[in-house]
């Protein structure tokens, strides 16, 4: 599930990429043949191949394939998931942290499941809004459970290094389903990721 290897990376992709990446050298006023970048086009375009990996990958398979029965109906809350991802408006990094909770309804899921999900959307070119959704509809409709609570905090490289510039702002995104709906259940969650007004 990774392109860690290098026989996993695509070479049809590679081989487009790179192409590209090397016209980027060459505009910027760089030369694509000297000793220090000779290989960056190819390097480039494996990482971007390793930042997009996440359009190849089914996030429904990953939580499907280690869910269990259990009676066990609490808050399951896993904070602090680091994500990586690049907005789609300048192909830039945002990066920073998801909080997700769930209540089973049934079945609970291998907890590292979860960041694994964060993970393939956070692979795509992305807004924080619709990464947000995404990872909360695909809990929502593959486990079913009886709520659950996905909260993004993320700087963005594009308001940081360019454009507005501006280094320290942070953007919160949120969504809840089914009990967390509830201001109670929604109140503990954001107390337990200290995020409460109180
Ligand atoms: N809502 C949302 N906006 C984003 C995200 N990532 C980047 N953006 C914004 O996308 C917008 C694109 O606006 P444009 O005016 O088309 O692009 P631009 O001229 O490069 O804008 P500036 O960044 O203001 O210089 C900018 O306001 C970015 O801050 C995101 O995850 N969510
Ligand atoms: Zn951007």
């Amino acid at each position: 599930m990774s392109f860690k290897l290098f026989e996993e990376y695509n070479q049809e992709f590679i081989t487009d990429v790179k192409e590209s990446y090397h016209t980027i050298l060459d505009r910027v006023g760089e030369d694509p043949k000297r000793e220090g970048i000779v290989k960056t086009p190819e390097r480039a375009a494996k990482a971007m191949q390793f930042l997009t990996q996440g359009y190849e990958m089914d996030p429904k398979q990953i939580l499907e394939g280690a869910m269990f029965k259990e009676d066990y109906s609490d808050m399951v809350l896993i904070k602090d998931i680091e994500l990586y991802s690049l907005c789609e408006h300048h192909m830039l990094p945002f990066f920073g942290k998801a909080h997700i909770a769930y209540i089973p309804n049934g079945h609970i899921v291998g907890l590292s499941k979860i960041p694994r999900v964060v993970d393939v959307f956070s692979r795509r070119l992305q807004v924080q809004e619709r990464l947000t959704h995404d990872i909360l509809e695909c809990i929502n409709s593959t486990l079913q459970p009886k709520g659950v609570a996905v909260v993004i905090e993320a700087r963005h490289m594009c308001m940081m290094m360019r454009g507005v510039q501006k280094q320290n702002s942070a953007t919160t995104t949120s969504g809840f389903r089914g009990e967390f709906k509830h201001s109670e259940t929604r109140n503990e969650f954001l107390r337990l990721i200290g995020k409460d007004l109180a």
